[in-house]
């Protein structure tokens, strides 16, 4: 007999099961230690591979893992488009297929948007809260698309900011976020405004060249820098990149696809990873940044949180 077929789990399925991002945070702390641990932490994940669609504007990525410590097989397929030609398609569309690790039989494809969108903010979370500077009052986002509603959840979930502001380009969809969210948040009209005195930072913008730059920066704060994934796409300037402690979830990763890594020349101190396990220290006091470009073994652990919580009938 072949093996059952595999489910199919939508993304109200997903939310369903991952209402809270921070239901991810311990499956995400023991995987960001596991795949800085080379062979013994049991992560295979090579560098994703992305695939231009020139003619549109667009990419194709493919992210692989297998998870030891979680028996965990996955691969999610992700495309991500710069110009989108129709604003009711999000600009990143995400599958995660889990595979059954003793067979590599299909067990399930699972809606990957949702899954994207609240892993990335829980690294995030993870990242500031090993690395922001105590007493933090105040959260900037700058970007007010998918990315910016999820970190906002979980960072006003495990932080208790005095103040939260946001900027966008288009200062529209800013209003609308500050009208959505559960909680008082400033919209202000300028990058450079919103950034002044923060504590905690977060880019979470589709921009190719800097929207953020060192010297409105508080010394001693914190940047999660998420977007700017490809290695000609910049979010922060030279200057923010070489006087930061630099840390990042893969330096494979980031030497191959950060512009703000390989165009600034910036020295990577250490990956998240490392300063989960304590083998490198967080550094709160100073100026740091964290780049972040996503991990295949994130989804990995995600979508087996999602599966399992599923398949109990929770
Ligand atoms: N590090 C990671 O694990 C992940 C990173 N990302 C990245 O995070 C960023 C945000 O993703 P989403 O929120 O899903 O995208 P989105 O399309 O929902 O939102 C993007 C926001 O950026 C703004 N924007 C667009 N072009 C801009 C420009 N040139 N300058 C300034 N702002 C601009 C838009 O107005 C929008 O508010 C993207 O760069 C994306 O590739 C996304 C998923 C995972
Ligand atoms: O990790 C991900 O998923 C992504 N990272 C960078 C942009 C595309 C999606």
């Amino acid at each position: 007999m072949g093996s059952a077929p595999p489910v199919f789990i939508g993304a109200e399925e997903v939310e369903k099961h991952l209402h809270r991002a921070s239901l991810l945070l311990p499956a995400l702390e023991a995987a960001l230690g596991n795949f800085s641990s080379g062979a013994a932490g049991g992560v295979a994940q090579p560098v994703r591979t992305v695939v231009p669609v020139h003619r549109h504007g667009g990419f194709l990525g493919v992210m692989p893992a297998y998870s030891a410590a979680d028996d965990a097989l996955t691969t999610k397929l992700v495309t991500f488009y710069e110009h989108k030609k129709d604003s009711s398609v999000p600009s990143h569309q995400a599958t995660v297929l889990l595979f059954d690790p003793r067979n590599g039989s299909l067990k399930a494809v699972l809606d990957g948007s949702v899954i994207t969108a609240k892993r990335t903010a829980a690294v995030s979370a993870i990242a500031t809260k090993l690395l922001m500077p105590p007493f933090a009052e105040v959260l900037c986002i700058l970007g007010a698309g998918v990315q910016a509603y999820s970190h906002y959840d979980i960072f006003t979930e495990l932080f208790t900011f005095k103040e939260v502001r946001i900027w966008n380009r288009t200062k529209e969809k800013a209003v609308k976020f500050a009208n959505s969210v559960n909680g008082p948040v400033q919209v202000c009209s300028s990058a450079q405004e919103a950034v002044t005195g923060a504590d905690v930072v977060v880019t979470v913008t589709m921009a190719t060249t800097p929207i953020l730059f060192g010297d409105w920066i508080k010394p001693g704060a914190h940047i999660n820098a998420v977007g700017a994934s490809r290695p000609d796409w910049r979010e922060l300037d030279d200057e923010l990149m070489k006087n930061s402690v630099l840390f990042v979830d893969s330096r494979d990763a980031a030497l191959t696809e950060s512009g703000d890594v390989i165009l600034s020349g910036a020295e990577i101190f250490a990956e998240l990873g490392e300063v989960v396990k304590g083998t490198k220290p967080a550094l709160p006091e100073k100026t740091t940044v964290f780049k972040s470009l996503g991990m295949a073994v994130e989804d990995t652990v995600a979508a087996k949180f999602v599966y399992d919580s599923w398949s109990a009938g929770n």
